[in-house]
């Protein structure tokens, strides 16, 4: 009745943008992601007859009582699934540096997912396990493998066909992330919200949903090729378009910040000098630079010479789901 699983968060290629049904998180458009090997959450999930309601320890602490209900919401659909009828004890710690500006939400609620189905004692498939992840959090569905993944968006109203699946897995292809963490002043729109607002008052929205299924194409067809010139700027086209649909929405809001803006240029200016980085963004303002290996360095020297990075952490292609001893 107990598990322990690690998940790692992923960064999207080709962005998650828009739900077409808020319950079931059942998103507008298919997404494409790479796990990353840097940062990830271990959670340990004990079902207990004696516990009288969920118990939520994150990062050692022992969480507020509506951080609590939001996981009590999640391992209510657990219990659903699983017929596990017990509330649990449940102990995560995030390996993910919350500044970084990356959702822990993707590797929190894949990680949660994981260890809550293995500790029911049901058999599950990784479909299975995508879609109870993508119930936590739409992105968190993409971390139960690792490697590049697809989140295919599915047709059914129930959300059965709605999950991931593996492009190709790590170690295939060596490419590299810089996570630039840039000073940031003012509190970002949450992705949720974003996506919800965006969806119901940006007139981009349309122009998105066609132009991300033709990115996702090209997404696809460079990975198959490793062709990363082509992978590049299919990525950093598409978070800009992705951007793009926030400003005409009603009211208009924006992720980026002078800092965002001047990572953005660097980048642009490594590429004038013959340097393949390409950026991409999510709902903040930090900025994720993806790059080959034979680059890295070079690239890392000219982004740290920038004085509105306060961190950069060196990702590579990261594992899907495991699950631990202990
Ligand atoms: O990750 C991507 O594809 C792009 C984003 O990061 C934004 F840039 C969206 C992530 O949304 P998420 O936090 O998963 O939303 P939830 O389903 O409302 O929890």
């Amino acid at each position: 009745m107990r598990a322990k699983a690690r998940a790692h968060t992923n960064i999207a290629l080709i962005k998650y943008w828009g739900k077409r049904d808020e319950k079931l998180f059942l998103p507008t458009n298919n997404s494409l992601s790479m796990t990353l090997d840097q940062f990830y959450t271990e959670t340990v999930v004990e079902f207990n007859p004696d516990l009288k309601q969920d118990k939520f320890i994150l990062d050692g602490i022992e969480m507020n009582p509506e951080e609590t209900a939001k996981v009590s919401r999640f391992m209510d659909k657990i219990r659903r699934y699983t017929g596990q009828s017990h509330y649990a004890l449940i102990d995560s710690i995030n390996h993910v540096p919350t500044a970084a500006g990356f959702a822990s939400s993707a590797s929190g609620y894949a990680a949660l997912a994981a260890a809550a189905m293995k500790a029911s004692g049901v058999s599950f498939s990784e479909n299975e396990l995508s879609i109870m992840a993508r119930q936590g959090s739409g992105s968190a569905s993409r971390s139960i493998y690792g490697g590049f993944v697809e989140w295919q968006k599915g047709e059914k109203e129930d959300g059965s066909d709605c999950y991931a699946v593996p492009i190709l897995e790590q170690g295939a292809w060596d490419l590299r992330v810089l996570s630039v963490e840039v000073t940031h002043e003012v509190k970002k729109v949450l992705s949720r919200e974003g996506m919800k607002r965006t969806v119901e008052t940006s007139p981009f929205f349309a122009g998105w949903l066609e132009a991300v299924a033709e990115d996702l194409v090209e997404a696809k067809a460079a990975i198959a090729k490793r062709d990363f010139i082509h992978l590049g700027e299919t990525l950093e086209r598409n978070a800009l378009r992705m951007h793009a649909t926030t400003l005409g929405a009603n009211p208009p809001f924006m992720y980026w910040q002078s800092s965002t803006v001047k990572v953005m240029e660097a980048v642009q200016a490594l590429r004038e000098n013959g340097i393949h980085a390409y950026f991409t963004i999510d709902a903040g303002p930090n900025v994720k630079v993806v790059c080959q290996p034979e680059d890295e360095e070079q690239i890392l020297d000219a982004l740290s010479e920038l004085d509105v990075v306060q961190n950069i952490y060196r990702c590579k292609v990261g594992p899907g789901v495991s699950y631990l001893e202990g």
